[in-house]
């Protein structure tokens, strides 16, 4: 199944024509309380992830906000997120699961979080991208200069801020093509341009598909519906292709995938990385780390992060455990 994956997952160039849009959408069910799919007509699309392009690397035809390159971008690395004393916890519960998480990313910048299971890895992550489920009780967040912790997760989304999910959800009734198309259409419709019609957009999808080498059958699908781990990862990666966040936040995207994929995904978001952009990485694996080399790597225990090095670091784990690191 697995090479079978790697194989169909090819750059197909004999589909010239692009998938046939499937609107008005016939469903909008979801699994994910962070999920908006709604009308056409109210054109919003699945709120973490409307966050078209600000520096697209395709070259197409369309009005982008920002399709050459940007004078205003020279000087020294911007702070793109500032993470000072965050603390969290269930809303349920009451439980406290983040207990002063400090980081600091630049543009430019790969980090890693590796951390034992349940060492509040996720939580963290999705604590930054406003899902529901936590409650910050202290600490601040800073993301391009604007406190994240005051935006609802739509408006993060559109400010730049990406997550591939550890478990991407399936949307029914949503072909892929028209969900991309919608997620593109909103950031546009936001940044005041117009919305881009299927065929355009699929002049500007296309070359993104090839870059992380999914066949384009796979657009004309569902929403990750009947799609492998593999496959919901491969896709998870062209939406962040499309979309191009500022900061992409990757949960666990090397789970699930053979070697083969790995590598594929892994040199697609090195295809991904320009000198404005930045990933956060959640990963148990040194081997993803080998291919993206991530400019920092953090260990999380209980909550917060207990130590912070280079590469060496996840090797060091990778022999020693995190024994070696275990604060408590
Ligand atoms: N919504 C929730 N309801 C109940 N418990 C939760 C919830 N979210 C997180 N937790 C608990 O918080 C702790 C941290 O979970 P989290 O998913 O952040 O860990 P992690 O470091 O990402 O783990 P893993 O490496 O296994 O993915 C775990 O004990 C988990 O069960």
């Amino acid at each position: 199944m697995a090479l079978a994956f790697c194989s169909s997952l090819r750059f197909s160039t004999s589909t010239p024509s692009p998938p046939s849009p499937s609107l008005p959408l016939r469903t909008s069910p979801t699994s994910s309380s962070l999920i908006t799919v709604r009308s056409p007509q109210r054109m919003g699309a699945r709120s973490l992830r409307a966050r078209p392009p600000l520096r697209p690397k395709a070259t197409v035809a369309v009005d982008s906000p920002a399709a050459g390159p940007d004078a205003s971008r020279s000087g020294p690395p911007r702070v793109l997120l500032e993470v000072k004393d965050l603390m969290a916890v269930i809303v349920e519960s009451g439980q406290e699961i983040l207990r002063g998480v400090n980081l600091t990313i630049y543009e430019g910048e790969v980090h890693a979080i590796m951390g034992k299971n349940g060492s509040g890895k996720s939580t963290f992550s999705k604590v930054l991208v406003g899902h529901p489920d936590y409650e910050v009780t202290g600490g601040s967040v800073i993301f391009k200069g604007e406190n994240l912790l005051d935006m609802e997760p739509e408006d993060r989304s559109h400010a730049g801020l990406f997550m591939s999910f550890q478990t991407p959800v399936e949307i029914p009734g949503v072909s892929n093509f028209d969900f991309l198309n919608m997620a593109y259409n909103a950031r546009r419709k936001k940044e005041g341009l117009p919305e881009l019609p299927p065929l355009e957009f699929y002049s500007y999808l296309s070359p993104k598909a090839a870059a992380v080498n999914m066949d384009l059958r796979f657009l004309d699908r569902n929403v990750n519906e009947g799609f492998s781990g593999g496959e919901r990862k491969r896709n998870e990666i062209l939406q962040l292709a499309i979309l191009e966040a500022d900061l992409a936040i990757l949960d666990e995207i090397d789970s699930g995938l053979d070697v083969d994929a790995l590598q594929d995904v892994a040199k697609a978001v090195n295809g991904l990385l320009t000198p404005y952009n930045s990933v956060l990485m959640i990963t148990h694996y040194q081997r993803l780390l080998d291919i993206i080399n991530p400019s920092h790597v953090h260990i999380m225990e209980e909550g917060s992060i207990v130590k912070t090095g280079d590469l060496s670091l996840a090797k060091q784990l990778e022999k020693e455990g995190y024994r070696a690191f275990s604060v408590s």
